[in-house]
């Protein structure tokens, strides 16, 4: 049997647009009420997925959410028909109605965290869609989520679906962004890596003092129970909360790890050498590669603005690994003087690969960002929803659809415009067809 990794990119949605709604996320803030370019967000993010499969990696895609949300817009207060809905959000509350209307379901790294079946109790791949409580344009996502995941991983003889966790602080849960898997081969039992940035019944312990921590230790927890991961193959690390203060909102801002390399920046974690002596235990072998880059050669400035560690780390199918990094890292000096020097470190990274999300890059997502990374094996892949898999009919069939469905000029004030919805939901309705995901939007029950 053969074991692999998946990458499940999330499907740029209609309605991307730069609202400045992630405080905290540096990115988000500088570019809010910029103008957005959806159809070349979508188009970028599906050369990335499409240029991955070409590489022989085993690709899909996930549906993104059903936005202007105008069924959150009923739920706290606003009332008439759609367009008066629209209307009444834009003047009484346009907070609200921007809140309403993100893209922001094209991060799927947020989507859920995935323990893979060689580390399960019960051999079964888990799911567990992230709540994201910190944000209340992330707070609508995990039910249709869910859906989403239970119509692409749609067997349970092989896949288990849990429902996202209470909708409080104390389990502010953000998904696989904070979750890492260190492995052997992908079949193998591995250790996972769950990073959070604050002890939410433990005032004492440390979080950051200006922006929020968006993931709890008892989220992180009730995740590894869940999902039921044992003691010897799970590891709880503090993210640094000074660096939570310079805008690494998620793990994946300042880590990335891929079987046995672990990639971070030396100011990532606390305790570090404790920690990584607990992985390197748990891990039970000696090679493990502990790639730390020094502030003296990326500073965390950097780091948070080229994404440098945002990037996915993948093995090709000879053996080798290569970087998956946004352009934004090459016009970075220092950055792209580190990636060059990496590859010649003598570490399983032998090549970078750059691609164009800075659609996506200017509301703080990079190409790490934009995948849900699903360890799987032959027979689950077969499992899978085909049509949600990337080839050459589905790109160019979803190139087409965003070419009919979207627009290549967005700004805060179209966000009211009923045509948008009605756009929208034309859109997606099809592409239900297209992946043949059933009725997983709230407007088609
Ligand atoms: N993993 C990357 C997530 C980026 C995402 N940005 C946003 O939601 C920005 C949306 C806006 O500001 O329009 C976030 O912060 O959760």
């Amino acid at each position: 049997m053969k074991h692999f990794e998946a990458n499940f990119d999330g499907l740029v949605g209609p309605t991307h647009n730069y609202a400045g709604l992630s405080f905290g996320n540096v990115a988000s803030f500088s570019n809010a009420s910029a103008v957005s370019d959806p159809k070349s967000a979508a188009k970028q993010g599906l050369k990335k997925a499409k240029a991955l499969a070409d590489m022989g990696m085993v690709q899909g895609m996930l549906a993104p959410q059903e936005r202007p949300d105008l069924h959150t817009l009923r739920r706290i207060g606003f009332s008439g028909t759609d367009a008066e809905i629209l209307n009444k959000a834009a003047k009484e509350a346009p907070a609200l109605l921007r809140a309403c209307c993100s893209a922001s379901s094209m991060w799927t790294a947020n989507a859920a965290t995935v323990s893979p079946s060689a580390d399960t109790r019960d051999g079964k791949l888990h799911f567990t869609p992230a709540n994201l409580v910190d944000k209340l344009h992330r707070s609508i996502e995990p039910t249709t989520t869910g859906n989403i995941l239970a119509a692409t991983f749609n067997d349970p003889r092989y896949f288990s679906h849990h429902q996202h966790l209470p909708e409080q602080a104390n389990f502010g849960d953000e998904g696989a962004a904070n979750h890492t898997r260190l492995c052997g081969n992908y079949g193998d039992k591995g250790v996972e890596l769950f990073v959070y940035g604050q002890e939410a019944t433990n005032p004492a312990a440390p979080k950051p003092k200006k922006y929020p921590a968006r993931q709890t230790i008892e989220a992180s927890q009730a995740i590894a129970r869940l999902h039921g991961l044992s003691e010897d193959n799970t590891v709880y690390i503090s993210q640094n909360p000074d660096v939570i203060d310079q805008g690494v909102f998620h793990n994946d801002v300042i880590a990335v790890g891929n079987q046995n390399v672990l990639f971070y920046h030396q100011q990532a974690f606390l305790n570090t050498q404790n920690k990584l002596d607990e992985i390197q235990r748990k891990f039970g072998r000696s090679d493990v590669h502990f790639i730390e880059v020094p502030t003296s050669k990326v500073s965390i400035q950097d780091a948070v603005k080229t994404y440098l560690f945002n990037t996915q780390i993948i093995t090709l199918p000879s053996g080798e690994m290569t970087i998956i990094a946004p352009t934004n890292c090459q016009e970075n000096p220092a950055v792209f003087a580190y990636l060059n020097e990496l590859v010649t470190l003598g570490t399983p990274i032998t090549q970078v690969n750059y691609f164009d999300v800075k659609q996506s890059m200017q509301n703080g997502g990079g190409p790490a960002c934009l995948r849900l990374r699903v360890a799987m094996n032959d027979m689950e892949l077969a499992a899978v929803n085909q049509n949600t898999l990337m080839n050459e009919a589905l790109f160019t069939r979803l190139n087409a659809w965003v070419d009919t469905h979207y627009r290549d000029r967005l700004s805060v004030d179209d966000l009211a415009d009923p045509q948008l919805l009605i756009e929208s939901r034309t859109a997606l309705d099809e592409l239900t067809q297209i992946m043949k995901l059933g009725s997983v939007y709230q407007f088609q029950k």
